[in-house]
């Protein structure tokens, strides 16, 4: 009986122990029936057909999964928590400048080569790019063409970090970076834009790391494009505003170079050392101690392509500025839009206001209007007084959008305004400009702009020419005599075109310049004389002790060509289009002289028929 019992005992124990073993490997098959319905059917058919129990098998995956997704969880969380008191973070939104900075330095660190989430972007060359000799070259095809076909593709793409958290160690420091992107309102429902933010954290209460490291990428940046001029314009409309940057970056050039800008010597240089002394840094104590306002305006007027633009875009890069382009005709610009962007503007910069007199800025016309009235009867005073208040009501609705005049004197006058920036105006007609628009204070130095005189044209001659662009100044022995030709001293032996390491040498005898009678060939077919083609790696080298120098080309060239007739931006057309054939220019310029000058008279003429 005692045995009976204790064997009922052990094997009730038995029992237990198997129970509690299943109850580890093996889930009951009613949980597991729970999370997959059918489950019993399955595993008895399998079991039948088979002879395998799954159950085992799907419980161990069952338990595995479990253990994963609670340890992420509490990883997760342990994380967080270590992150809210063990780590400091700095936020970056995609319209800061930094922004750029970190992305354009991530791209080139380690983590945009390791990493496994990248976003890979198309590189898209800057026609710029081609001065550092950084982008790619394009293949020739058999009649010596460049080949563009699919460039694009052919330029390997860039890959930044893509959306998402990444973690990296940067001079001993650990990082994350973590990138996101989220639609978030556009001023009022349902416009809806993406909002691209990044967060740089590091471990530690200090946030000083992450800050040594956004500094390391500005200087990287600002490293790349020190000889860059940055160009803003205004954010599309639906942008502005809402703590969004109301200027955004369009382009970055190669600064352009003082010199190229053809123009008195004397006119350039006063503008020059305004600007450089309205910078220095002792200058706004200056201002402050006598009341007058921190700021300074230029106005540059004349003919349309005479270089005022140029000028602008070379001030800002001799003082290496960025430059703030508004186009006062944008009819998307309102004056409330006008009065946010001066306010946004840096400490210093170039604004730019372009053609401000095709903005309908003109002058006021109201004095005019009451010395009519006073001379009219009661009469036609009512009348007049009526289409006066008719056409300011027109007026009223076509500025509702646009800029009027008090507007933009507001913006220029405003509480931040643009103290401390360089203000540049340009405009073709400065008469049609109001008085309060040019007074001293909102202008205070003028620059004319003329046609091209004599020694502009032969300084842009020489520029167009010389090797690497450089025109030196134009020699003081250099008088434009009217009688005087240098084409009577040129030399005179045949032009024979010689090669030497790949490199044209051209000289130019009277008869090339006569006739053109230029004979050059390359061995490699390269060049092929009667295709006109000249292989693009050969700079020309023009002056040679037994040729003509370009000086002298130079000379003749702007003796040919009357001053203050053609403008700048001509004479650079019609030498761009033979920019490789300094005689060839000289030849035919009278013929385009001349051409040109018909071509205005004939247009002058049908002008003055058309208005009778
Ligand atoms: N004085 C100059 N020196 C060098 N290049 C010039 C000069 N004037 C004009 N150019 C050339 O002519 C072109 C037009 O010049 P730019 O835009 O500066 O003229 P602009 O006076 O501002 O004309 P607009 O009044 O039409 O805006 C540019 O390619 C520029 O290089």
């Amino acid at each position: 009986m005692a045995i009976n019992n204790a064997f009922r005992a052990l094997k009730q124990e038995d029992l237990t122990a198997d129970n509690s073993t299943t109850s580890i490997t093996q889930l009951p098959a009613n949980i597991l029936e729970a999370f997959i319905p059918g489950y019993s059917v399955i595993s008895k058919f399998l079991l039948d057909a088979l002879g395998f129990d799954i159950t085992l098998l799907v419980s161990v995956c069952f338990l595995v999964f479990g253990l994963a997704t609670s340890l992420t969880f509490a990883w997760k969380h342990a994380y967080r928590q270590f992150e809210e008191y063990f780590m400091s973070f700095i936020l970056i939104n995609s319209d800061d400048d930094i922004h750029d900075h970190i992305m354009e330095w991530l791209a080139s660190q380690k983590i945009s080569r390791t990493s496994r989430k990248l976003m890979a972007k198309t590189g898209r060359e800057n026609a710029w790019d081609m001065i550092d000799g950084a982008a790619t070259e394009p293949e020739l095809d058999p009649d010596n063409f460049m080949n563009f076909n699919n460039w694009d593709a052919k330029v390997p793409p860039r890959f930044q970090p893509s959306f998402g958290s990444h973690r990296f160690f940067h001079k001993g420091h650990f990082f994350q970076f973590k990138r996101e992107e989220k639609q978030v309102m556009n001023g009022g429902w349902p416009i809806m834009r993406d909002e691209e933010n990044i967060t740089l954290t590091c471990i530690g209460r200090s946030t000083e790391p992450i800050k040594n490291l956004i500094k390391e990428a500005r200087d990287f940046y600002l490293e790349k494009e020190k000889s860059c001029t940055v160009v803003r314009r205004p954010s599309p409309k639906e942008q502005r505003g809402r703590g969004r940057s109301v200027w955004m970056k369009v382009a970055t050039r190669p600064s352009r170079p003082i010199d190229t800008v053809v123009l008195e010597h004397d006119k350039k240089n006063r503008v020059l050392a305004d600007i450089n002394e309205y910078l220095h840094p002792s200058t706004p104590r200056w201002y402050a101690n006598r009341g007058i306002p921190y700021r300074r305006g230029y106005l540059l007027h004349g003919p349309p392509g005479t270089g005022k633009s140029s000028l602008a875009w070379a001030i800002a890069g001799v003082f290496g500025l960025d430059i703030y382009c508004i186009s006062l005709v944008d009819t998307n610009l309102t004056e409330e839009d006008l009065g946010m962007m001066f306010n946004a503007l840096p400490r210093r910069c170039v604004v730019l206001l372009e053609d401000i007199d095709a903005a309908g800025l003109n002058k006021r016309q109201e004095t005019e209007e009451t010395e009519k009235d006073k001379s009219e009867d009661a009469a036609a005073k009512i009348g007049a007084e009526i289409t006066k208040a008719f056409k300011s009501v027109q007026k009223t609705d076509k500025n509702k959008e646009g800029i009027t005049l008090s507007g933009l004197l507001n913006a220029i006058d405003g509480v931040a305004s643009h103290e401390g920036r360089v203000l540049v105006m340009t405009t073709n007609f400065p008469d049609k400009l109001d008085e309060a628009l040019i007074r001293p204070g909102r202008i205070d130095m003028k620059v004319e702009f003329t046609n091209a005189t004599h020694s502009q044209i032969y300084e842009l001659f020489i520029r167009m020419y010389s090797p690497d662009g450089s025109a030196k100044v134009v020699p003081e022995q250099y008088k434009f005599e009217p009688n005087q030709s240098v084409k009577d001293n040129l030399p005179r032996p045949l032009f024979n075109g010689s090669i030497s390491n790949g490199t044209i040498h051209h000289q130019f005898t009277k008869e090339t310049l006569e006739h053109g009678n230029i004979n050059g060939s390359i061995p490699n077919g390269n060049m092929h004389k009667s295709k006109i083609l000249t292989p693009p790696d050969t700079p020309i080298q023009m002056s040679t002790p037994e040729s003509t120098s370009i000086e002298d080309l130079a000379s003749e060239f702007a003796r040919r060509l009357p001053a203050d007739v053609f403008t700048p931006a001509e004479i650079q057309g019609f030498l761009l289009t033979r920019k490789k054939e300094p005689a060839r220019a000289l030849r035919e310029v009278t013929v385009w002289k001349d051409s040109v000058l018909e071509a205005r008279e004939k247009k002058a003429l049908a002008k003055a028929e058309a208005t009778g």
